[in-house]
């Protein structure tokens, strides 16, 4: 049995992120998802209810759940893509109303400019961010986060040009490029062969360590969780679909793939979660039947 999450008042005050009874509803008017639904007219959908969070600077936390639970809605908050419908979401005390250089986001599908070089997507990233800069100071930033990535050799190529490996690195450099505090990552790893995605989570945790951020990424792998988080954020199916649990990994750092296997404090978190996750699963199909 999974108990329920903690509230986020209740944690400690060097909080970093906040998410505050977070709730967000959806008025669903497209003719195929209203299909679905069988539907006719226009309707509410309410994807999250009381979402809380807390967050605190320098973690690694993994958001994961039952598939269309509501984790992108989320992250899509945090982000300021978009705006909650109730609650509120605090970044050092500010109140996220629209995306800003203090967050830097990846998306699975890389969001590069097919028209640019990889240098010039990140350098674009940097003088958008930092206007401050000169254009040689924003330059050389976007060579150090190249450099940070392994991708100085490829800097001037173009994404048709090299794997999608090298794109979702030039991704995580533009968005670190811009020194944010924040680094959110919605599934970048799910095309991946698991070759390719292992060595891809060893490049994020190596960029995590050397960066000192928070990171929140969304992952449907609960080994991918395991081995990179120091909390997990479990949520619940949707609609209303909130925050059930938040497990405390522990603190085994460098986690090597195997500490995952034979750790029996991992065994165990990996069991529930897995276990969760076929519970949720089974409830959404049962309840589209
Ligand atoms: N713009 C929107 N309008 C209407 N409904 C939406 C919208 N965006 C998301 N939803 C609905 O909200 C719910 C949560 O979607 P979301 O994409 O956040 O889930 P998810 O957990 O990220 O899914 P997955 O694991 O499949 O990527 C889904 O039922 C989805 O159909």
């Amino acid at each position: 049995m999974i108990s329920e999450a903690v509230p986020a008042k209740e944690e400690t005050g060097q909080a970093q992120l906040l998410i505050e009874q977070v709730g967000k509803v959806f008025t669903v008017n497209s003719p195929s998802l209203l299909d679905r639904l069988r539907q006719r007219s226009p309707k509410r959908y309410v994807a999250l209810e009381d979402v809380n969070l807390t967050i605190a600077s320098n973690t690694f936390v993994s958001i994961i759940g039952p598939s269309g639970c509501g984790k992108s809605t989320l992250l899509n908050l945090i982000a300021g893509l978009d705006l909650p419908t109730s609650g509120q979401i605090l970044l050092d005390g500010q109140r996220i109303r629209s995306p800003g250089p203090d967050r830097g986001i990846v998306f699975q599908n890389y969001a590069l400019m097919p028209w640019m070089t990889a240098l010039e997507n990140v350098i674009f990233a940097v003088e958008t961010a930092r206007p401050n800069l000169s254009k040689s100071q924003a330059r050389e930033v976007a060579r150090e986060h190249l450099e940070l990535v392994g991708l100085t050799k490829a800097a001037d190529r173009y994404p048709g040009q090299i794997s999608g490996g090298m794109k979702q690195r030039v991704a995580i450099a533009r968005a670190l490029s811009i020194r944010p505090k924040l680094l959110l990552m919605d599934e970048p790893l799910v095309p991946w062969m698991p070759s390719t995605r292992g060595y891809l989570q060893e490049e994020v945790l190596r960029i995590w360590e050397a960066n000192k951020l928070s990171v929140v990424l969304i992952t449907h792998s609960i080994d991918e969780a395991l081995l990179l988080s120091d909390r997990i954020v479990v949520m619940s199916r949707g609609p209303r679909a909130t925050i059930r649990e938040v497990i405390d990994l522990p603190a085994v750092r460098p986690r090597q793939r195997s500490v995952i296997e034979e750790d029996e404090r991992f065994v165990k978190i990996k069991l529930r979660l897995e276990e969760h996750l076929f519970n949720e699963t089974r409830a959404v199909e049962e309840a589209s039947v």
